[in-house]
C-alpha cells in the first residue's frame, strides 16, 4: 500500500517511459550493435545490484535496529547472509555472479540453483578464461560463463532439485539468510512455470515468509511477465524489493505487478534513449529503432497542478455539465444512485453548473443529497435535447439501464451531441448500448468515432466492458490489457480509460494514440459506484473550460479519482484532527469520495 503520508506525489513525481520485453531485448541488441560485450553488461548488472543489496541490507538492519528502540547500528558485527536462487536463463546468470561479488564482499552465499543437471556443475576453466567479445561466438552463453566464475570462486550451491521436499524445505537449506534473491525468471518467461520451477517459486515465497527475510528480485519478479503484468495461476515470487535493469517493464505496473513487485529501483545500465539513433548507420536499422524504443506506455504519478480561477468570473465560466443515468425500469429498483454519484463527484471538481437527467422517481433522493443540482426527466427527450445543446459536457450511461427503451435513449441523445458538436462521456449502461450497436453495424459508432477526432469523446469500461465491446472474452482482455485498449481505440475512436488497478488511459491527439499508467488509487475502491464517480470526475473537468489542457485531460481526471481513493484509506496521516474518523481498505463507499475530491482539488491547485 502507497503511503500518503507526504502527499507532493501529486504534484512533484516525473512520468515514467514503461516498455515490453522485445523492446528492453531490441536495446540490448542496439548496444551489442555498437559493439559493447553482452557478458561485459551482464557483469555490470550484477555488480549494480550486488552494491544495491548492500544498501538494501544497511536499510533492513537500520529498520530493525529502530523498531528495536536503538540508536545504535552495529553494521560490523553483524553476519550477512544471502540465499541466491537461480534459473538457467541470463536472469540465473546474474544470480550467479550477484552471488560471486557477494561473497568477495565478506557475504556469506548460498545459491539454489533450479534446473539444472548436476553435469552443469563441472569445472570448465575455459569457459571463464572465455573473452569472445559476443557470447554467440563461442559454445558458452553469458550464463554458463557466470556460473562457471561463481563455481571458480567457490560459492556455495545446492540443487533445488536435492532439498526439496513437500516439507521444509529450509530446513535442508545450509544457509538461512536475511535477504533472499530471485534469479529464477527474468524477461524471458514466456509460458507458466510448471513442475521444479513452480515448486521452487512457491518455496521461495514460503521460505522468505518463514524467514521475515527481504526478497529481492532481480529485474522482474520470477512468474511476471514483463510485457502485461500477467502472473500464471497466481505463481510469481512475491517481492519486497525488485532491481528494475535497463528499463521500466509495463508489466511492473499493470495488474498483478502492483501486487507482487514491491518498491521498484531502477539500474539503467545503457543509455538507450540518447545513444541509439546516432551510431547505426543504416537508414531503415536507424528508423525501427527508434520506434521500437517508443514506451508502450507513460506511466503517471503525478497530477498537473492547475492555476487559481479568475476573480472576474462566474459559474458560466465554468461550465454546465449534463449528467444522463439513473433510469428506473419498471418494476425494478432502479439506478437513481449512480447519477447522483456521478453528479456529485462532478460538483466537487468544480463544475459550475450541473443538471442531471435521471427518472422522475430519483428526484427526491437527488435533492436531498445534492440541492445544487438541477433536475430533469430522462424521458422527457424534447427538454432533455434542448438542454444538451447548452450543456458544455454530456456524460451518459450510468445507471441509464440496459433494455430497449434505454438504449433508444442513448442513441437520440448521443446523436444529439453529436449534432451540437458536444464533449461526452459514455459508462457503463452506456458502453453496453454502444457494444450492442457495433454488433448491429449501427450508424451511431461510425458518427460517434467521427465526432471523436475534432471532439472529445471519452469512454471508460473495466475489463467486462471492454470484452463485450470487443466481443471477447473477459480473460482476453485481462491477459493482455494494453492490446485491449488499443483495440477499443481502433474500433470506435476516442480516449479511454481501461478502470482496474494501474488504470490505463489511452489518448489520442494528432492522430497519435498515447497510453498511460495512472499510478494512484486502492484495492479500497474496488466497490460499486466507483467507477460512477470516475465519469463524473471526468465530466467535471471537461466542463471547465479555463483550464489548460493538461488539467482537464483523462490521465488527470484518473488521478485525480485514484488520489481521493488513496487520501480516504489514508486520511488519519493526512489530516490534522486526531478525531477523524478513519476508512480503510475495507468499508470505503463510492459516496466518501466527493469529500476527498475536493480536497485534491485543492492540493493540485498552484499556490
Ligand atoms: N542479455 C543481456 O545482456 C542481459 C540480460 N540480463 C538479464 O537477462 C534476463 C533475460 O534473460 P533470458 O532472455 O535468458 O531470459 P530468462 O528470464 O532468464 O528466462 C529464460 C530461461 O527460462 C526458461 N523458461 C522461460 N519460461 C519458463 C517456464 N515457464 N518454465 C521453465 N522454464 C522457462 C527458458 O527456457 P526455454 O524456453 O529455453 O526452455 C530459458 O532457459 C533479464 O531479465 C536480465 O535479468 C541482464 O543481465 C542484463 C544483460
Ligand atoms: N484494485 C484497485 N486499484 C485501483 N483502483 C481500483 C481498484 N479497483 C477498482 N478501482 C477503481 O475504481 C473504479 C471502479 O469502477 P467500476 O468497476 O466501473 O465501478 P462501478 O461500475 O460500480 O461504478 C475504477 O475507476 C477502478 O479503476
Amino acid at each position: 500500500m502507497k503511503n500518503f503520508t507526504n502527499l507532493s506525489p501529486i504534484k512533484n513525481t516525473k512520468p515514467i517511459a514503461l516498455y515490453s520485453s522485445e523492446q528492453i531485448y531490441a536495446m540490448e541488441q542496439a548496444w551489442f550493435a555498437q559493439g559493447y560485450d553482452s557478458f561485459g553488461l551482464m557483469q555490470q548488472a550484477a555488480w549494480q545490484m550486488a552494491q544495491q543489496i548492500e544498501l538494501l541490507y544497511e536499510q533492513k538492519c537500520l529498520n530493525a535496529n529502530h523498531s528495536a528502540n536503538t540508536n545504535v547500528y552495529h553494521r560490523t558485527e553483524r553476519l550477512r547472509r544471502v540465499s541466491v536462487w537461480v534459473g538457467k536463463g541470463n536472469n540465473g546468470g546474474d544470480g550467479w555472479l550477484i552471488a560471486h561479488y557477494l561473497q568477495q564482499a565478506g557475504w556469506q552465499v548460498e545459491v539454489i540453483a533450479v534446473g539444472f543437471d548436476k553435469n552443469d556443475f563441472v569445472i570448465d576453466d575455459k569457459s571463464v578464461t572465455s573473452n569472445s567479445k559476443h557470447s554467440d561466438s563461442s559454445n558458452i552463453t553469458d550464463a554458463t560463463k557466470a556460473l562457471q566464475i561463481a563455481l571458480s570462486a567457490n560459492c556455495h550451491y545446492q540443487r533445488f532439485e536435492e532439498i526439496h521436499s513437500s516439507h521444509n524445505e529450509s530446513e535442508k537449506m545450509a544457509l538461512l539468510a536475511e535477504i533472499y534473491i530471485d534469479a529464477l525468471f527474468g524477461i524471458g518467461l514466456d509460458r507458466a512455470p510448471e513442475g521444479i520451477y513452480k515448486e521452487a517459486i512457491s518455496a521461495f515465497n514460503r521460505t522468505t515468509q518463514q524467514q521475515n527475510a527481504l526478497a529481492v528480485a532481480v529485474d522482474i519478479p520470477s512468474g511476471l511477465v514483463a510485457s502485461t503484468g500477467a502472473v500464471f495461476d497466481r505463481i510469481a515470487v512475491q517481492a519486497d524489493v525488485t532491481l528494475c535493469l535497463i528499463a521500466r517493464k509495463f508489466g511492473l505496473h499493470n495488474k498483478d505487478g502492483t501486487d507482487y513487485s514491491g518498491d521498484i529501483i531502477d539500474i539503467p545500465l545503457i543509455p538507450y534513449q540518447t545513444a541509439r539513433p546516432h551510431k547505426i548507420s543504416d537508414k531503415n536499422a536507424k528508423q525501427n529503432t527508434i520506434e521500437a524504443f517508443e514506451p508502450v506506455a507513460i506511466l503517471r504519478t503525478a497530477a498537473q497542478s492547475m492555476k487559481p480561477r479568475r476573480q472576474n468570473s462566474y459559474k458560466g465560466s465554468y461550465g454546465h455539465a449534463l449528467i444522463i443515468g439513473g433510469n428506473r425500469v419498471d418494476g425494478s429498483q432502479g439506478m437513481g444512485g449512480a447519477a447522483i454519484l456521478s453528479a456529485s463527484s462532478t460538483m466537487a471538481t468544480g463544475a459550475g453548473k450541473i443538471t442531471v437527467a435521471c427518472h422522475e422517481a430519483f428526484h427526491g433522493a437527488l435533492l436531498t443529497s445534492l440541492p445544487d443540482a438541477m433536475t430533469i426527466n430522462l424521458h422527457d427527450a424534447d427538454g432533455l435535447k434542448a438542454l444538451i445543446e447548452q450543456a458544455s459536457v454530456v456524460a451518459i450511461g450510468m445507471g441509464l439501464g440496459r433494455d430497449e427503451k434505454a438504449k433508444a435513449l442513448f442513441i437520440d441523445y448521443i446523436q444529439t451531441a453529436i449534432a451540437h458538436e458536444k464533449s461526452i462521456v459514455i459508462d457503463a449502461d452506456g458502453l453496453y448500448h454502444l457494444a450492442s450497436l457495433q454488433m448491429d453495424s449501427h450508424e451511431l459508432v461510425t458518427e460517434l468515432r467521427e465526432h471523436s477526432i475534432n471532439h472529445r469523446v471519452c469512454l471508460t469500461p473495466h475489463s467486462g466492458e471492454a470484452a463485450r465491446l470487443l466481443d471477447q472474452k473477459i480473460s482476453e482482455v485481462e491477459s493482455d490489457r494494453l492490446r485491449a485498449i488499443k483495440q477499443c481505440a481502433a474500433v470506435y475512436g476516442g480516449d479511454w480509460v481501461l478502470k482496474g488497478a494501474g488504470s490505463l488511459v489511452l489518448e489520442q491527439k494528432s492522430g497519435r494514440a498515447r497510453v498511460y499508467v495512472c499510478d494512484a488509487g486502492n484495492v479500497g475502491m474496488a466497490t460499486a459506484g466507483m467507477g460512477d464517480i470516475l465519469s463524473g470526475v471526468i465530466a467535471g473537468l471537461l466542463a471547465q473550460q479555463d483550464l489548460a489542457a493538461e488539467s482537464y485531460s483523462l490521465p488527470q481526471a484518473v488521478l485525480i479519482h485514484g488520489f481521493a481513493g488513496d487520501v480516504l484509506v489514508n486520511q488519519n496521516s493526512d489530516c490534522h484532527s486526531e478525531n477523524r474518523l478513519m476508512i480503510g481498505q475495507r468499508g470505503l463507499q463510492a459516496q466518501d469520495m466527493p469529500a476527498a475530491i475536493r480536497h485534491v482539488m485543492q492540493l493540485v491547485m498552484v499556490d
